[in-house]
């Protein structure tokens, strides 16, 4: 294990945002270069969930928190078989990790899978900026010599854009997989994986269902020859605008009991006819308060999102699919965070009730979802 002093043997390293700001630090991780879309994440804790979840994929993202790597990295937490994260921001690694889960440092993870990341800069500074300026193109470059700032900021600028990308078959599984349920099985749901965290399927195994998930190109016809009780859409990455609707549709038609969460309820909105949007800046972390409109409750809750649904707060909306109101809000800004058929067994969430990492006040969301299967069955 290396022990770092605050970057000190690393090389010299530059992040590079579209609008020419410049931030300059050390190398974290893989040296060399890497672009995506700039993005902070306020939790304190988590980063090993948050580096592994798929919906980061193309993110370079800020920790706002300024000590990242304290307890190293486990063999346990992963949410995925990989990091996804095209880049990784911190202020100060740290530089002796210690937990007894401890399995190697974080900087030699991050190098080991290739990922360039910058520590040794004032991300306070850095996401004030993107919160005033929005999310944006960025680019992290390291190494002993670097071409000039002018001919950097040229490459940043030809980085695609994540308004308009469809990455969800990027990060998918290519082959069907089945998670066990524990114990008694009780029903069985067809999940498509647009990006699928591990505790998700887990969350649903816990409550007796057999989780079958699908390849994100997965038809109508192969979700049905599952023969499932519930069909859940999950969370990803990239733009909802891009996404095919026809399966979601497809079961919308069939009156299936249906949950989804984050980019599974942007789909869900778009497929009931509301628009979806890109957000200043997105919410990204394990604090966020959202009231559940349906029982008056506040909970504090884990999100990740860019994109959110735009839909009326104060009406219930006529849609294809009968009725539709907003359930859940967040109380920071008044964007939609759920959404719930009146009509039929469907409802979905822009946040994460899987909860890895953050508060598990969102869990009964799941039973939620466990109550619409038995009451089709009933
Ligand atoms: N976690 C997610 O599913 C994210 C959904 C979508 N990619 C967004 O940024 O809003």
């Amino acid at each position: 294990m290396t022990i770092s002093t605050r970057g000190a043997g690393k090389a010299p390293a530059v992040l590079v945002l579209e609008d020419g700001r410049i931030f300059r630090g050390r190398a974290y991780g893989a040296v060399g270069e890497t672009f995506g879309e700039a993005v902070f994440n306020t939790g304190m804790t988590g980063y090993q969930e948050t580096l592994t979840d798929p919906s980061y994929h193309r993110q370079v993202v800020v920790m706002t928190a300024p000590h990242v790597g304290n307890t190293g990295v486990n063999d346990e937490d992963d949410e995925s078989k990989r990091i996804w994260v095209s880049g990784y921001v911190v202020r100060d690694p740290a530089r002796i990790p210690s937990n007894w889960r401890s399995r190697r440092s974080l900087d030699e993870e991050l190098a080991s899978q290739g990922v360039v990341g910058i520590s040794g800069i004032d991300t306070r500074a850095l996401t004030r900026h993107l919160r005033e300026r929005g999310a944006m193109r960025v680019g992290i470059f390291s190494g002993e010599t670097l071409a000039g700032d002018a001919a950097l900021l040229a490459r940043v600028q030809q980085a695609p854009e994540m308004k308009g990308a469809d990455l969800s078959a990027e990060v998918a599984t290519a082959e069907t997989y089945v998670v066990p349920a524990i114990g008694e099985k009780k029903f069985t749901v067809a999940a498509l994986d647009l990006g699928i965290k591990g505790m998700t399927p887990h969350r649903m195994a816990e409550r007796g269902i057999e989780v079958h998930v699908l390849p994100a190109t997965a038809t109508a016809e192969q979700v049905y020859a599952v023969n499932p009780d519930g069909v859940f859409l999950s969370n990803g990455p990239g733009d909802p605008a891009t996404a095919d609707l026809t399966v979601i549709k497809a079961v919308l038609e069939r009156r299936t009991p249906l949950f989804g969460i984050c980019f599974g309820n942007q789909l869900l909105g778009r497929a009931l006819g509301f628009g979806t949007y890109k957000l200043k800046y997105g919410h990204r972390g394990i604090n966020q308060p959202v009231q559940d409109r349906t029982t008056g409750k506040v909970e504090v809750t884990a999100h990740n999102h860019g994109f959110a649904v735009e839909a009326p707060l104060d009406k219930v909306s006529d849609t294809p699919y009968g009725r539709a109101e907003v359930s859940h809000v967040c109380l920071n800004d008044d964007v939609v965070e759920g959404l719930r058929l009146l009509d039929q067994p469907a409802f979905s969430v822009q946040y994460h009730p899987e909860a890895a990492a953050g508060p598990h006040d969102a869990a009964y969301l799941f039973d939620r979802f466990v109550s619409l299967m038995e009451a089709e069955r009933a």
